[in-house]
């Protein structure tokens, strides 16, 4: 019998009204795969995201989570298998961080009932994982981007979604966060989470991710390893300019620079 994928692409297609389309987008990730979505600045990696988290509707194709249609599942139960970690989380009134990631708990409750006492112990193990804990009673807008980046990760972990999406891991983070959300990452992927991640950084990618998608004009060029994507010719042919492809000394793994 087949397995159950976690995400299944077939045949998709979608087109903005003002024209830009992804055509032709088939890929699977399996159960507990970090994937990654690579490519120039709007090769339509969010527009994919967006699609596979239900917020935008493909006009042909297949878009199947666990075996279902994303529109056409209650919103509760979208909200139980899949999150989106987006670029734009803008909250419409100055709740304080905590009030934030307790957010991502909404979709476990029941009407009325309020937060249970497991999901506090949830919301203070997520705040902790992303270290923001020590934000928690601040207001959200009070922090830097890269920590409100990190909140915004928490509120996702919260969720307890089968899979996420997330776009742009590690924009506004330094170093040190840059690693403390790649093994945050890494851990949710030991629990069996699937992980659907847009980089602009590949070397990141590289390090993180099972496999990589590389994207041009709304179109996957190419899906592979690590190895097989960060190829010379394949970022040539991608980004239009000239890379050298070396590894990492300890990871193995290929890293991309500028040539
Ligand atoms: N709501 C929208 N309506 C119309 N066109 C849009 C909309 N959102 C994005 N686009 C266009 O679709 C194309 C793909 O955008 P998308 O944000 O998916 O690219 P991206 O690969 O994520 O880019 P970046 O790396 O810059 O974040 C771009 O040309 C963009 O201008």
């Amino acid at each position: 019998m087949c397995e159950l994928k976690a995400v299944k692409v077939e045949n998709l297609y979608f087109r903005y009204r003002t024209g830009f389309s992804l055509e032709n987008i088939e890929f699977s990730v399996e159960e507990g795969e970090f994937f990654g979505i690579i490519g120039p600045n709007g090769s339509g990696k969010t527009t994919l995201l967006k699609i596979l988290s239900g917020l935008l509707k493909p006009q042909k194709g297949t878009v199947l989570l666990f075996g279902k249609v994303p529109w056409e599942v209650s919103r509760k139960e979208m909200a139980k298998t899949v999150t989106l970690v987006s670029q734009d989380f803008f909250p419409s009134y100055d709740f304080t961080v905590k009030e934030i990631v307790e957010m991502g708990r909404l979709p476990h409750q029941r009407l009325l009932n309020g937060a249970s006492k497991r999901d506090e112990e949830i919301v203070l193990k997520s705040l902790e994982l992303t270290d923001t804990l020590k934000f928690s009673s601040r207001t959200f807008w009070t922090l830097s981007a890269g920590e409100r980046r990190k909140v915004v990760l928490s509120k996702a972990i919260a969720q307890d979604t089968k899979i996420l999406l997330v776009d742009e891991l590690t924009a506004h983070l330094d170093y040190s966060n840059v690693s403390l959300v790649g093994n945050v990452m890494r851990k949710l992927k030991e629990s069996g989470k699937t992980i659907v991640a847009v980089f602009h950084d590949i070397n990141v990618a590289s390090l993180l991710c099972d496999r990589l998608a590389v994207m041009k004009n709304g179109r996957i060029i190419k899906i592979g390893a690590p190895t097989e994507v960060l190829d010379e010719g394949v970022l040539r042919s991608v980004f239009e300019t000239e890379f050298v492809v070396l590894t990492h000394p300890v990871t193995k793994k290929p890293l991309a620079f500028l040539k």
